[in-house]
């Protein structure tokens, strides 16, 4: 593997060090900082020596509340410890305390924190992966990734690489959602638009944000033709060969395209399916080069989902916001140009299928998460009391949840659960799931309304939304980490 920077620090909890003296002085260089950073006062951290060019030259820097040394091997890079505004050290600190070794954004720069037997080292990822959330992949590995793997070892008999092994999924505690108690609600929006009912199913819908973060949506009013023609297109594609698929590939360097995604590591486990993510509104950041050209229809089916799933979710917004007692241009306007996308889900069969997972544990980045069940195959479950639940997907209807970025607008009344899903023996199982997000110049962070409701105290942090989003796609899923990590 080739790296980019290293820097090396001991961890503490494997060779402690005596403290050092606090150190004063520091900070950052004065004129704008390099890599996009914002130029910061950074008090907590010192170099006892100037940055040395030289390979290998230890220094003791203070980490947060840590004290640490430092070996910069290769090359230093211009954006240094020094560099870093007193946040992006915090996250740094906060992974070295929690000993939790993984991916993270600094600043511009993707950093890969790894453990070796005697040290800790950060490697700036970014020169390596062209662009920032693109996630690790080498070609070679890219080419590993592919379906057609999981493909090839599907008989009751073959061993399944142990990248894809997952020992949690068989082992975890799951429970049938069919249940009177256990059945996700079932929000009907003919109701909520009829006078007579709106309220009563307005309450309906409150119950469902707050204590399940998911429900089906029923009489959605989306018509049947745009539902029946984006199911058989997205079908279509996903029966072509390989080489087909291929033409619509993922860039390291691109959210967009075919093949798999979160993939920040070598090491990680991988899910048993591959996407499609496609940009679809606003219609000015498509890019066609990822849309497919076949099926002919392709192209028009998705136009028509998309126009009539976004017209759902401003409707579904509306009546949160009035739950929410808010303005709901407020709320709206951090969706401004209704931005929205899509990623298709495709899981080939598994007769294994207590060993793999098809999605990790994850919760959604964005508002609202529309999710169409493209085939009659089910596999959704839900992070319930500890307990993984099933979701049984009525035929038609959405399965709507609630995302992270709607937790923290709400200051923490609705909930984004996490959810995975798992495959089937037999059958291929499709899911196409619309995210709405915000706008790109809005602030992801409790609305101010609400922060006023709640006695001014903001549970979240707020982040400008396009890093909000590159911390997501920059890490690889893992259950609620997003939005755990955004509270205060
Ligand atoms: O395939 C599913 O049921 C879940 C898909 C999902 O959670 C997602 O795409 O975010
Ligand atoms: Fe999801």
């Amino acid at each position: 593997m080739a790296h980019g920077t290293a820097q090396t620090y001991h961890n503490p909890a494997v060779s402690p060090r005596a403290p050092l003296p606090a150190a004063t002085g520091g900070g950052a260089p004065a004129g704008p900082a390099p890599d996009g950073l914002t130029n910061c006062a950074v008090p907590e951290v010192a170099p006892r020596r100037a940055p040395s060019t030289a390979a290998r030259t230890p220094q003791s820097v203070r980490v947060g509340a840590l004290e640490v040394d430092t070996v910069i091997s290769g090359k230093p890079r211009i954006c240094d410890m020094d560099m870093l505004c007193t946040s992006q050290i915090d996250e740094i600190a906060n992974c070295l305390t929690r000993q939790k070794y993984e991916h993270i954004l600094v600043g511009t720069s993707l950093w890969r924190i790894v453990r070796t037997a005697e040290d800790i080292v950060i490697i700036d990822f970014t020169k390596e992966c062209g662009s920032l959330g693109s996630g690790y992949q080498s070609q070679e590995f890219f080419q590993a990734c592919k379906k057609e793997l999981a493909l090839t070892c599907n008989r009751p008999d073959q061993q399944i690489p142990d990248r894809y092994i997952r020992p949690e999924a068989g082992t975890e505690e799951v429970i049938c959602g069919q249940g009177i108690n256990t059945a996700i609600p079932v929000i009907d929006l003919a109701k909520l638009l009829n006078p007579q009912s709106s309220q009563e199913e307005c309450a309906k819908l409150r119950s469902a944000c707050q204590h399940w973060g998911f429900f089906q949506l029923v009489n959605h009013g989306v018509p049947d033709d745009v539902i029946s023609d984006v199911r058989r297109d997205l079908t279509e594609f996903f029966k072509l060969p390989l080489e087909a698929k291929e033409a619509y590939a993922k860039p390291p360097d691109k959210y967009e395209g075919y093949g798999q995604h979160f993939v920040v590591s070598e090491k990680q486990k991988l899910d048993w399916g591959d996407l499609l993510h496609l940009r679809l509104r606003p219609t000015e950041s498509r890019d066609l080069r990822f849309w497919p050209a076949h099926p002919s229809s392709f192209r028009n089916s998705m136009e028509r989902y998309s126009l009539e799933t976004a017209k759902v979710a401003r409707c579904l917004l509306e009546f949160l916001a009035m739950d929410m007692g808010v303005d709901p241009e407020s709320l709206l306007e951090v969706f401004r140009g209704q931005p929205q996308n899509m990623r298709v889900n495709y899981y080939p069969p598994c007769r294994q299928t207590g060993k793999v997972l098809g999605l990790s544990p994850h919760c959604d980045a964005t508002s609202l998460t529309l999710l169409l069940h493209v085939n009659d195959v089910q596999g959704l479950q839900i992070r319930k009391d500890g307990k993984w639940l099933t979701v049984e997907a009525l035929d038609g209807a959405f399965v709507v949840n609630v995302g992270d970025m709607l937790e923290i607008l709400s200051n923490g009344r609705y909930r984004s659960v996490e959810h995975r899903a798992v495959v089937h023996p037999e059958k291929e199982r499709i899911s196409a799931a619309v995210f709405h997000q915000a706008c790109r110049d809005a602030t992801v962070g409790p609305l101010p309304e609400l922060v006023t409701k709640d006695g001014g105290r903001p549970v979240y942090k707020s982040m400008a939304y396009e890093d909000f989003m590159k911390r997501f796609f920059s890490a690889k899923l893992d259950g609620r980490a997003n939005v755990e990590g955004m509270k205060i």
